[in-house]
């Protein structure tokens, strides 16, 4: 495959939301931007550099990613993992300077994991491993996050902090999520991708038209506003083979 026909041109301190369903390229896209994916044809540039030939070491200068899966079984501690983010600065013959630890110590509380450093990896929950990725992602000090699903282990209070700390950061953020509330309250712009291949592009408003979450999320469901005004998907029900919304009982 996977994902073709791509052009996308993310503008610095941007928050691009990646929107579609299981299966439509989010991951994917993310990695060939990420570095870790060589797309077959065309090219990635940050900052109209093509990465193609960079190192890991030069690409982590610049992006940092948070990939879905994390594993449990690992014997570092908290503070180990967040401190992965200092490495494509450090020299590898020295520990970490003083600015490293300071630069760890403010990633680790923007992400409220303050008394959680000596834990081991294995005692965390999976919320507290997903803000531990994030912390390490912060400690890099990236021009540029890339984040896959970074809510789905989170309780809503965690969510919501997220995705403040995204909206509000001077990074550039290309964000997957499936939640198309949160979507479409936190990102300047959403790229919706179907089938591998993007099919809009725009403001939330632009982008979750009733047509589109029909067509594409298979959902009779519109963007409105919630009750304080905020942007906020009323989902109906699911739109059945035969074209149909399948619910008796519909949400208003
Ligand atoms: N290495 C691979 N080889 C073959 N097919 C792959 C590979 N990686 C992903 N795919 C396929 O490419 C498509 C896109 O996958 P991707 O993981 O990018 O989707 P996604 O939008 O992130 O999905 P989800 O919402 O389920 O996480 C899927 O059909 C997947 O099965």
């Amino acid at each position: 495959m996977i994902v073709h026909d791509v052009d996308l041109d993310v503008r610095p301190h941007e928050t691009v939301g990646l929107i579609g369903p299981n299966g439509s390229g989010k991951s994917t896209l993310l990695r060939c931007v990420a570095g870790l994916r060589a797309p077959s044809t065309g090219v990635v540039r940050y900052d109209g550099e093509d990465i193609s030939g960079w190192s890991r070491r030069q690409v982590a200068r610049r992006i940092a990613f948070v990939e879905q899966v994390s594993h449990a079984d690992s014997d570092l501690r908290l503070i180990d993992v967040v401190g992965l983010g200092r490495t494509p600065f450090r020299d590898p013959w020295r520990g970490p300077t003083v600015i490293d630890r300071l630069v760890i110590e403010a990633a680790v509380e923007r992400l409220g994991l303050t008394g959680l450093e000596e834990r081991q990896w294995s005692t965390l929950s999976g919320g507290e491993r997903q803000r531990a990725h994030i912390a390490r992602a912060l400690a890099q000090q990236p021009y540029g996050i890339l984040l896959d699903e970074p809510t789905n282990h989170l309780d809503v209070r965690h969510q919501f902090e997220l995705m403040e700390l995204l909206a509000g950061s001077e990074a550039t953020v290309i964000v997957a999520l499936h939640d198309l509330s949160l979507a479409a309250r936190y990102c300047d712009r959403l790229v919706l991708l179907d089938g591998g291949t993007p099919v809009a592009a725009g403001t939330p408003d632009e982008v979750l038209s009733r047509d589109r979450l029909r067509s594409v999320f298979e959902m009779d469901a519109e963007l409105g506003t919630d009750a304080l005004g905020n942007p906020a998907v009323v989902y109906r029900s699911p739109i059945s083979a035969a074209g149909r919304p399948t619910a008796r009982r519909t949400a208003t």
